[in-house]
């Protein structure tokens, strides 16, 4: 008990603080046909708080040549089969439209999508309907369900429509999972978990797949390969610009105003006790408002769309993003 009491005293602040509430946090919405899905709160949240942490869905292998090598598609491919066995075709089609579709999945019906979607207060331990799917792996901070309605779903769903390659070869599979990857993967370093002490970080946090990401580790103890993760929620997180410092007061006030509004950070090393290796954890940078989207910025890696963040929309950063 002694002992106990002296270790907790010496934990950073930052591993004492809360983990997030059990209740209802966010939902799924459409943001645009274009942009697809996005997670919005289901309260109000404020500046700091954790919105929620989850496991991932899915992981295959990752390194540095990630993006270029074609060996790499099968770990990639795998990983998407595994995830279709587990989850089955509604949670591919559903959370993962896109790439479904280039497998030759159509998109859900409204039917079939609607009571899905409508999961309220998903428990994340009750595993046996597909109905629960979408908060099954949430951890901390549950599903609230979605906001979809039948027409906004319907016309996104016919855009998804007109990608479906009818008889995808397998090499169209693979290729399909290889550009899922690249658009949707967390990077989380693998560990040994060298620790012996409950409540202690046990190894590196993950970092995502950007050029600039450094791991927050504290103790590499020797493997360095690294897993690319899906998170069923966390992946459908949008981007959103942050402004840039400037010299313009029109952008200066934006940027106190609009920027994203969210940060992630991948086990628990820099973070919390409760954050498993490789959950990742979703925390507020600002107050947000129920209703409005959760975004984070992406980083400096080539993004491969036309971004419609409000940042874009509202500032002179659409000016400089459409020239990159
Ligand atoms: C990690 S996923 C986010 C979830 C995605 N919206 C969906 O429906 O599956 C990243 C993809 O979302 C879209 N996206 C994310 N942020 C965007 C933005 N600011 N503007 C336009 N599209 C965006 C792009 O298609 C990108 O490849």
């Amino acid at each position: 008990m002694h002992t106990t009491v002296s270790l907790v005293f010496h934990l950073p602040a930052k591993f004492l603080r809360n983990a997030p509430k059990d209740a209802p946090a966010v939902r799924i919405g459409l943001v645009s046909p274009t942009v697809g899905y996005g997670l919005f709160a289901a309260r109000d949240l404020s500046k700091d708080e954790f919105i929620f942490h989850e496991a991932p869905l899915m992981t295959a292998l990752f390194n540095e040549k990630f993006s270029a090598d074609a060996s790499l598609m099968h770990s990639q491919h795998q990983a998407y089969k595994a995830a279709l066995a587990d989850g089955g075709q509604d949670v591919v089609t559903l959370a993962f439209p896109m790439l479904a579709a280039r497998n030759g999945f159509p998109p859900a019906s409204w039917e079939a999508a609607e009571p899905i979607f409508s999961a309220e207060s998903a428990e994340p331990d009750v595993a046996d309907s597909a109905k629960k799917f979408l908060g099954k792996n949430l951890v901390h901070g549950r599903f609230a369900g979605s906001t979809i309605t039948q027409d906004e779903y319907e016309t996104y769903a016919a855009g998804v429509r007109e990608m479906l390659i009818a008889k995808p070869t397998e090499e169209d599979r693979q290729r399909a999972c290889l550009d899922f990857f690249k658009n949707y993967a967390f990077q989380v370093k693998r560990t040994m978990i060298p620790s012996t002490i409950p409540h202690l970080p046990a190894g590196p946090a993950g970092g995502p797949i950007t050029p600039t990401a450094t791991a927050t580790a504290t103790t590499i103890t020797s493997k360095t390969n690294s897993d690319a993760c899906i998170y069923l929620l966390g992946s459908l997180i949008n981007h959103c610009c942050t402004p840039p410092s400037s010299s313009s007061a029109y952008v200066t006030r934006k940027r106190t105003e609009k920027g994203p509004n969210c940060e992630w950070r991948i086990g628990a090393s820099g973070l919390a006790h409760f954050v498993e290796p490789k959950h990742i954890c979703v925390q507020a940078k600002r107050d947000i408002k129920e209703g409005e989207q959760l975004t984070w910025d992406y980083g400096k890696r080539e993004k491969g769309f036309v971004c419609e963040c409000a940042t874009c929309r509202d500032t002179f950063m659409g000016y400089y993003c459409g020239m990159l």
